[in-house]
Protein backbone atom coordinates (compact mmCIF):
# COMPACT_ATOMS: atom_id res chain seq x y z
CA UNK A 1 0.00 0.00 0.00
CA UNK A 2 0.67 3.58 -1.05
CA UNK A 3 1.95 6.10 2.28
CA UNK A 4 0.45 8.61 0.46
CA UNK A 5 -2.56 8.48 -2.29
CA UNK A 6 -3.65 11.89 -4.06
CA UNK A 7 -6.64 10.75 -6.38
CA UNK A 8 -8.31 13.40 -9.25
CA UNK A 9 -7.36 16.07 -6.75
CA UNK A 10 -8.63 19.56 -7.68
CA UNK A 11 -8.64 23.17 -6.20
CA UNK A 12 -10.27 26.40 -7.98
CA UNK A 13 -10.15 29.93 -6.69
CA UNK A 14 -12.49 31.63 -8.76
CA UNK A 15 -11.87 31.09 -12.64
CA UNK A 16 -8.63 29.49 -11.58
CA UNK A 17 -8.31 26.22 -11.81
CA UNK A 18 -4.56 25.90 -9.50
CA UNK A 19 -4.89 22.09 -9.67
CA UNK A 20 -6.60 19.93 -11.67
CA UNK A 21 -7.46 16.49 -11.68
CA UNK A 22 -4.08 15.36 -10.14
CA UNK A 23 -3.28 11.81 -9.18
CA UNK A 24 -0.47 10.29 -7.82
CA UNK A 25 0.54 7.85 -5.43
CA UNK A 26 4.31 8.17 -3.12
CA UNK A 27 5.54 5.05 -1.68
CA UNK A 28 6.99 4.16 1.94
CA UNK A 29 10.85 5.39 1.61
CA UNK A 30 10.23 6.94 -1.62
CA UNK A 31 11.66 10.77 -3.00
CA UNK A 32 9.11 11.72 -4.64
CA UNK A 33 9.73 15.05 -6.95
CA UNK A 34 7.00 17.58 -8.06
CA UNK A 35 8.44 20.11 -10.74
CA UNK A 36 6.65 22.38 -13.22
CA UNK A 37 6.80 26.26 -14.16
CA UNK A 38 5.80 29.06 -12.03
CA UNK A 39 2.01 28.93 -11.50
CA UNK A 40 1.72 25.21 -12.09
CA UNK A 41 0.08 24.40 -8.71
CA UNK A 42 2.79 22.90 -6.99
CA UNK A 43 2.78 24.54 -3.93
CA UNK A 44 -1.10 24.36 -4.08
CA UNK A 45 -0.73 20.60 -4.19
CA UNK A 46 1.41 20.87 -0.72
CA UNK A 47 -1.42 23.27 0.49
CA UNK A 48 -4.17 20.69 0.10
CA UNK A 49 -1.62 17.90 1.48
CA UNK A 50 -1.75 20.14 4.50
CA UNK A 51 -4.93 20.54 4.49
CA UNK A 52 -4.25 24.93 4.32
CA UNK A 53 -7.12 25.27 1.91
CA UNK A 54 -10.04 22.30 1.37
CA UNK A 55 -9.97 20.55 -2.20
CA UNK A 56 -13.34 21.38 -4.68
CA UNK A 57 -12.58 17.48 -5.61
CA UNK A 58 -10.93 14.51 -5.07
CA UNK A 59 -9.70 12.41 -2.07
CA UNK A 60 -6.02 12.34 -0.58
CA UNK A 61 -4.96 9.10 1.40
CA UNK A 62 -2.49 8.94 4.16
CA UNK A 63 -0.95 5.38 5.72
CA UNK A 64 -4.59 3.67 5.08
CA UNK A 65 -6.51 6.63 6.06
CA UNK A 66 -8.94 9.22 4.11
CA UNK A 67 -7.48 12.73 5.14
CA UNK A 68 -9.28 14.82 2.58
CA UNK A 69 -11.34 15.92 5.54
CA UNK A 70 -9.10 16.08 8.55
CA UNK A 71 -7.61 19.85 10.15
CA UNK A 72 -4.32 21.17 9.42
CA UNK A 73 -3.53 20.24 13.17
CA UNK A 74 -4.89 16.82 12.69
CA UNK A 75 -2.43 15.83 9.81
CA UNK A 76 0.79 16.99 11.56
CA UNK A 77 -0.68 14.47 14.63
CA UNK A 78 -0.99 11.60 11.91
CA UNK A 79 2.74 12.22 10.88
CA UNK A 80 2.92 14.86 7.77
CA UNK A 81 5.23 17.20 8.36
CA UNK A 82 6.13 20.22 5.93
CA UNK A 83 8.30 23.40 5.32
CA UNK A 84 7.58 26.57 3.36
CA UNK A 85 8.68 28.31 0.21
CA UNK A 86 9.04 31.38 2.71
CA UNK A 87 10.83 29.91 5.80
CA UNK A 88 8.55 30.55 8.78
CA UNK A 89 10.62 30.18 11.97
CA UNK A 90 10.18 32.03 15.24
CA UNK A 91 13.29 34.95 14.52
CA UNK A 92 13.53 35.89 18.16
CA UNK A 93 13.60 32.30 19.18
CA UNK A 94 17.08 30.17 19.22
CA UNK A 95 17.31 27.20 16.91
CA UNK A 96 17.28 24.92 19.99
CA UNK A 97 14.05 26.39 20.55
CA UNK A 98 12.40 26.49 17.33
CA UNK A 99 13.48 22.72 16.98
CA UNK A 100 11.66 21.89 20.60
CA UNK A 101 8.60 24.19 19.61
CA UNK A 102 7.27 21.12 16.82
CA UNK A 103 6.67 18.99 19.87
CA UNK A 104 3.42 20.01 21.11
CA UNK A 105 2.40 18.65 16.98
CA UNK A 106 3.77 15.40 18.20
CA UNK A 107 2.33 14.58 21.90
CA UNK A 108 0.14 11.63 22.84
CA UNK A 109 -0.45 12.80 26.10
CA UNK A 110 -3.54 15.50 27.49
CA UNK A 111 -3.75 18.62 29.39
CA UNK A 112 -3.70 16.81 33.12
CA UNK A 113 -1.35 14.42 31.92
CA UNK A 114 0.74 17.65 31.43
CA UNK A 115 0.02 19.26 34.82
CA UNK A 116 0.73 15.76 37.01
CA UNK A 117 4.06 15.97 34.85
CA UNK A 118 2.91 11.85 34.62
CA UNK A 119 5.76 9.44 33.67
CA UNK A 120 4.16 9.21 30.13
CA UNK A 121 4.57 12.76 29.72
CA UNK A 122 8.75 12.73 31.15
CA UNK A 123 9.27 9.75 28.57
CA UNK A 124 8.18 11.33 25.99
CA UNK A 125 9.79 14.62 27.11
CA UNK A 126 13.20 12.77 27.18
CA UNK A 127 12.47 11.24 23.59
CA UNK A 128 11.70 14.56 21.99
CA UNK A 129 14.20 15.64 22.95
CA UNK A 130 16.25 13.05 22.00
CA UNK A 131 15.07 13.12 18.42
CA UNK A 132 15.86 16.57 18.12
CA UNK A 133 19.45 16.15 19.21
CA UNK A 134 19.77 13.64 16.65
CA UNK A 135 18.04 16.33 13.85
CA UNK A 136 20.81 18.46 15.43
CA UNK A 137 23.84 16.44 14.61
CA UNK A 138 22.03 15.15 11.36
CA UNK A 139 21.50 18.54 10.23
CA UNK A 140 25.28 19.85 11.39
CA UNK A 141 23.52 22.32 13.56
CA UNK A 142 25.38 22.00 16.83
CA UNK A 143 27.15 25.53 16.51
CA UNK A 144 24.07 27.48 16.18
CA UNK A 145 21.80 25.23 18.42
CA UNK A 146 21.87 28.65 20.92
CA UNK A 147 21.50 31.32 18.41
CA UNK A 148 18.54 33.64 17.45
CA UNK A 149 17.10 32.75 14.29
CA UNK A 150 17.39 36.79 13.22
CA UNK A 151 20.55 36.79 13.14
CA UNK A 152 21.22 33.93 10.96
CA UNK A 153 22.13 33.73 7.01
CA UNK A 154 18.95 32.43 4.94
CA UNK A 155 20.81 29.07 4.41
CA UNK A 156 20.94 28.28 7.98
CA UNK A 157 17.69 29.33 8.64
CA UNK A 158 16.47 26.94 6.01
CA UNK A 159 17.79 24.34 7.49
CA UNK A 160 16.14 24.82 10.33
CA UNK A 161 13.00 25.06 8.56
CA UNK A 162 13.56 21.35 7.59
CA UNK A 163 15.01 20.01 11.40
CA UNK A 164 11.68 21.46 12.79
CA UNK A 165 10.05 19.34 9.96
CA UNK A 166 12.02 16.56 10.82
CA UNK A 167 11.51 17.21 15.15
CA UNK A 168 8.48 16.26 15.07
CA UNK A 169 9.77 12.56 14.00
CA UNK A 170 7.23 12.51 10.97
CA UNK A 171 6.50 9.46 8.42
CA UNK A 172 6.12 11.93 5.33
CA UNK A 173 7.73 15.75 4.90
CA UNK A 174 6.65 18.02 2.45
CA UNK A 175 9.69 19.95 1.25
CA UNK A 176 8.84 23.32 -0.70
CA UNK A 177 11.62 24.23 -3.04
CA UNK A 178 14.14 23.16 -0.34
CA UNK A 179 17.16 24.77 -2.32
CA UNK A 180 15.72 27.96 -3.64
CA UNK A 181 18.15 31.13 -2.10
CA UNK A 182 20.85 28.01 -1.38
CA UNK A 183 24.07 27.88 -3.12
CA UNK A 184 25.53 25.01 -5.22
CA UNK A 185 27.25 23.83 -1.80
CA UNK A 186 24.71 24.09 0.59
CA UNK A 187 21.92 22.52 -2.23
CA UNK A 188 24.49 19.88 -2.34
CA UNK A 189 24.25 19.03 1.20
CA UNK A 190 20.45 19.47 1.23
CA UNK A 191 20.85 16.77 -0.96
CA UNK A 192 23.33 14.23 1.53
CA UNK A 193 20.57 15.07 3.96
CA UNK A 194 17.39 14.04 2.04
CA UNK A 195 19.23 10.92 1.10
CA UNK A 196 19.95 10.89 5.56
CA UNK A 197 16.65 11.58 6.39
CA UNK A 198 15.19 8.60 4.26
CA UNK A 199 18.03 5.67 5.30
CA UNK A 200 18.73 7.13 8.87
CA UNK A 201 15.35 8.00 9.86
CA UNK A 202 13.22 5.78 7.43
CA UNK A 203 11.46 8.81 5.70
CA UNK A 204 9.45 9.18 3.16
CA UNK A 205 9.91 12.44 0.85
CA UNK A 206 7.31 14.81 -0.72
CA UNK A 207 9.30 17.68 -2.50
CA UNK A 208 8.73 20.90 -4.87
CA UNK A 209 11.96 21.85 -6.26
CA UNK A 210 12.84 23.86 -9.55
CA UNK A 211 16.35 22.99 -9.43
CA UNK A 212 17.35 20.03 -11.35
CA UNK A 213 19.99 19.13 -11.00
CA UNK A 214 18.79 18.47 -6.64
CA UNK A 215 15.68 16.62 -8.45
CA UNK A 216 18.02 14.45 -10.20
CA UNK A 217 20.38 13.49 -7.77
CA UNK A 218 17.87 12.68 -5.11
CA UNK A 219 14.40 11.57 -6.88
CA UNK A 220 12.73 8.49 -7.31
CA UNK A 221 10.27 9.79 -9.35
CA UNK A 222 9.44 12.93 -10.38
CA UNK A 223 5.72 14.06 -11.55
CA UNK A 224 5.61 16.96 -13.58
CA UNK A 225 2.92 19.42 -13.93
CA UNK A 226 1.83 22.55 -16.21
CA UNK A 227 -1.18 24.84 -15.24
CA UNK A 228 -2.43 22.87 -12.60
CA UNK A 229 -2.38 19.37 -14.37
CA UNK A 230 0.15 16.20 -14.66
CA UNK A 231 2.25 16.39 -17.75
CA UNK A 232 4.49 13.24 -16.76
CA UNK A 233 5.23 10.97 -14.38
CA UNK A 234 8.07 8.66 -14.03
CA UNK A 235 11.83 8.97 -13.56
CA UNK A 236 13.63 11.93 -13.78
CA UNK A 237 15.52 11.06 -16.99
CA UNK A 238 11.57 10.16 -18.24
CA UNK A 239 9.95 12.91 -17.25
CA UNK A 240 12.62 15.27 -18.99
CA UNK A 241 12.83 13.39 -22.11
CA UNK A 242 8.69 14.12 -22.38
CA UNK A 243 8.13 16.22 -24.77
CA UNK A 244 5.44 18.14 -23.11
CA UNK A 245 7.75 18.80 -20.57
CA UNK A 246 10.09 20.24 -23.11
CA UNK A 247 7.46 22.56 -24.31
CA UNK A 248 5.89 23.77 -20.94
CA UNK A 249 9.65 24.69 -19.86
CA UNK A 250 10.51 25.69 -23.51
CA UNK A 251 11.77 29.68 -22.70
CA UNK A 252 12.24 29.22 -19.17
CA UNK A 253 14.84 26.42 -19.66
CA UNK A 254 14.95 25.06 -16.31
CA UNK A 255 14.39 21.08 -17.26
CA UNK A 256 17.24 21.37 -19.26
N1 LIG B 1 -5.15 31.30 -2.41
C1 LIG B 1 -5.18 31.50 -3.74
N2 LIG B 1 -6.10 32.31 -4.30
C2 LIG B 1 -6.15 32.50 -5.63
N3 LIG B 1 -5.30 31.94 -6.51
C3 LIG B 1 -4.35 31.13 -6.01
C4 LIG B 1 -4.23 30.87 -4.61
N4 LIG B 1 -3.17 30.02 -4.42
C5 LIG B 1 -2.68 29.78 -5.65
N5 LIG B 1 -3.37 30.44 -6.60
C6 LIG B 1 -3.12 30.40 -8.04
O1 LIG B 1 -3.01 29.04 -8.40
C7 LIG B 1 -2.00 28.88 -9.39
C8 LIG B 1 -0.97 27.89 -8.93
O2 LIG B 1 -0.19 28.48 -7.87
P1 LIG B 1 0.96 27.70 -7.08
O3 LIG B 1 1.50 28.65 -6.07
O4 LIG B 1 0.45 26.40 -6.61
O5 LIG B 1 2.02 27.47 -8.23
P2 LIG B 1 3.49 26.88 -8.10
O6 LIG B 1 3.60 25.81 -9.13
O7 LIG B 1 3.78 26.51 -6.70
O8 LIG B 1 4.36 28.15 -8.55
P3 LIG B 1 5.81 28.64 -8.05
O9 LIG B 1 6.80 27.72 -8.68
O10 LIG B 1 5.90 30.02 -8.61
O11 LIG B 1 5.80 28.61 -6.56
C9 LIG B 1 -1.45 30.26 -9.69
O12 LIG B 1 -2.14 30.79 -10.81
C10 LIG B 1 -1.79 31.03 -8.43
O13 LIG B 1 -1.93 32.41 -8.70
Amino acid sequence: MSLLQVEDLAIHFGGVKAVDGVSFSVEQGEVFAIIGPNGAGKSTIFNLISRVYPPTRGTIRFDGRDITGLKAHDIAGLGIARTFQNIELFDHSTVLDNLLMGRHTHRGTNFVQDILFLPKVRQEEREHRRRVEQVIELLELEAYRKKMIAGLPYGVRKVVEIGRALAIGPKLILLDEPASGLSVEETRDVAFWIEDMRRDMGLTVLMVEHDMSLVNQVSDRVLAMANGQPLALGSPAEVQAHPDVQAAYLGTGAAA
